[in-house]
């Protein structure tokens, strides 16, 4: 334990009497991946087994601090900020132990994804499904609402079977579909509101490989081909990204090779074939238009004409198809780029051509008469606005694995319950971590994304960067939300793990609880983004 002589001495003291180790250390500054929020906690606590962090949840109880757990960090909201104290599971991340006749894997929550995944694929087992990258925590990715894209999934939390979840008494209880289901359906997808998740299990699927394609076209065609039904059920891994300047958009698409066919030798695994621009050129050139962007705004239309051109090609159709087989764990992945502000919403799927057609006519500032002009109804100005590119696109079904009778539907989970979701993701970035340009483009953008994801009946992704209100949250998910909130307030009367961000949106009213932490100050952080202080029972937590 590192030199703590700045807390209160009775706090001090409780700490020194127990005979439970208690890894804490200070003057630890945690920021999100976009370093678009920082904070400054009290405490740093990395525990190494499941007494340790009841005996955090029990000391935090004891001296009124706030506890926050976090993962890898890559919630890009102020969701993980904390002054109070903060826990980090980095050092609790094994896998404990793998039935070779169910597939089912139990670990202890703080393994990354990429770990997961390499330590599964050494015994030829895989996750099925994954987002964009493999750096988050299995319980962060659980916590938020994590997805990938594919029809035949939902959440990727719909993989887990048990939980293991330390609540505010600072004792672990164990819930699945069949055991404590209300306590399951909130814990699997809680952000962080409900207690620290220590273990779970997960249920793996064989090895596999995954043989894609990528095209580039005009949009007008990928729509056709998706009011057809022929997009999103082409192969089992579907995404597209939207361009909203240029109007094309990019398809990959993928379909899982068993490994047995790669070990036997009648698949290769052959990456894609690049040019010289792709890679660290790309990068670049892009960072610095971005960021030259940010001072001459009206070039962004062309950046996204040219280097999505040089990137996906300049021709449409086959002209342009690239395709690869690769490890599943590889393939799923994409590579993020630089910080970025993200806001993604779940809309019914078949909406999605109608989304990007009006999001498109007000991006592009079209009139009657243009070339893919439509009525988009967003009562907010254009005028002056350039965005980033692209708009992510992606789905996922719900519907599958998970309902309310199999008990094991999150109750917090956005996406429908009555078939596929589409999920648009619009980023702006931030070159060098700077915030995105002149004209206030990315509330203004956020503005009018918002307002149409509203009209189309859509639910923001928890993790992003979104605005709404709790009553609006009320409105959303109605009895479930009410459900979740009586297993929350049981699990954690004191309110140990409720911050602001959790008040804001899922609580409403005014901040109440013993133990919850609102926020006192915001203010521009050294290095970008902003550093965030909170305090605890109306006091800054360290001089409570
Ligand atoms: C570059 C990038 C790409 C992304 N790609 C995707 C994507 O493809 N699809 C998608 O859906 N999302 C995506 N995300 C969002 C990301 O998956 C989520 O934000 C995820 O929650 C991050 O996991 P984490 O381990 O960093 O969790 P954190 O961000 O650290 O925490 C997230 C939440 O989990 C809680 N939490 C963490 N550990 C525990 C625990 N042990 N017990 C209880 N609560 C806990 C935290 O308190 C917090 O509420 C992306 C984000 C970035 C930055
Ligand atoms: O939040 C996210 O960031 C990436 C896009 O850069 C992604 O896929 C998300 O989801």
């Amino acid at each position: 334990m590192s030199d703590l002589t700045h807390l209160p001495p009775h706090i001090r003291t409780l700490i020194a009497s127990s005979p439970i180790p208690f890894r804490a250390t200070a003057n630890h500054t945690h920021h999100t991946w976009a370093r678009t929020y920082s904070s400054l906690p009290e405490l740093y606590i990395r525990p190494q087994s499941i007494p340790e962090i009841e005996h955090a949840v029990r000391l935090a109880a004891q001296c009124r601090r706030r506890i926050t757990t976090v993962g890898s960090g890559h919630s890009p909201s102020d969701l993980t900020c904390t002054s109070s104290w903060l826990v980090n599971l980095d050092d609790f991340g094994a896998i404990l132990d793998i039935d070779r006749a169910t597939n089912l894997v139990r670990m202890q929550a703080g393994i990354r994804l990429f770990q997961l995944s390499e330590e599964l694929d050494a015994v030829g087992l895989a996750v099925p499904n994954l987002g964009s990258i493999n750096e988050q925590s299995v319980a962060g990715v659980i916590s938020t609402g994590t997805h990938g894209s594919s029809l035949a999934y939902g959440l990727l939390s719909e993989r887990i079977v048990q939980i293991k979840i330390v609540l505010g008494d600072g004792k672990v209880r164990t819930c699945s579909a069949e055991r404590e289901t209300e306590l399951f359906r909130a814990a699997l997808l809680s952000l962080g509101a409900l207690g620290v998740i220590v273990e779970v299990v997960f249920r793996a699927v064989p090895a596999f490989s995954v043989r894609w394609d990528q095209t580039i076209d005009r949009d007008e065609v990928v729509f056709g081909r998706w009011e057809r039904g022929q997009l999103w059920d082409a192969a089992r891994f579907v995404r597209v990204w939207w361009f909203p300047y240029m109007r094309r958009a990019v398809v990959w698409k993928g379909d899982a090779v068993p490994e047995t066919e790669v070990l036997a030798g009648r698949v290769s695994h052959r990456d894609p074939v690049t040019s010289w621009y792709d890679g660290a050129m790309g990068y670049y050139v892009y960072h610095n238009l971005l960021f030259l962007g940010r001072y001459v705004p009206r070039i962004l239309p062309w950046v996204e004409w040219f280097v999505f051109g040089m990137q996906y090609g300049f021709r449409n159709g086959l002209a342009s198809e690239v395709t690869a087989v690769q490890p599943s764990r590889k393939a799923l992945l994409m590579n993020c780029l630089y910080s970025q502000f993200v806001n993604e919403w779940a809309i019914p799927l078949e909406k999605g051509p109608e989304a990007l057609r009006r999001l498109g006519s007000w991006l592009g500032r079209l009139r009657p008469g243009d070339e893919g002009f439509v009525e988009h109804g967003i009562p907010f100005s254009n005028q002056g606005l350039y965005v980033h590119s692209p708009v992510e696109v992606r789905v996922s079904d719900a519907t599958v694995e998970t309902s309310a009778e199999k008990g094991n539907r999150p109750w917090l989970d956005p996406t429908r319950k009555d078939g596929p979701t589409l999920y648009l993701n619009a980023i702006e970035y931030r070159p060098y971590h700077l915030d995105p340009g002149a004209n206030n483009s990315k509330d203004r953008y956020y503005q009018g994304f918002e307002w149409l994801m509203r009209d189309l009946g859509g639910k923001p992704h928890w993790a992003k960067n979104f605005t709404a209100s709790a009553a609006e949250v009320e409105a959303w998910y109605g009895e479930d939300l009410e459900r979740w909130r009586a297993v929350r307030d049981k699990a954690d009367p004191e309110g140990i793990f409720v911050g602001p961000w959790h008040r804001r949106l899922l609580l409403g009213g005014e901040s109440h609880l013993e133990n919850e932490e609102e926020v006192l100050d915001t203010k521009s952080a050294k290095g970008g983004g902003l550093l965030w202080e909170g305090r605890v029972g109306g006091e800054k937590s360290k001089d409570v």
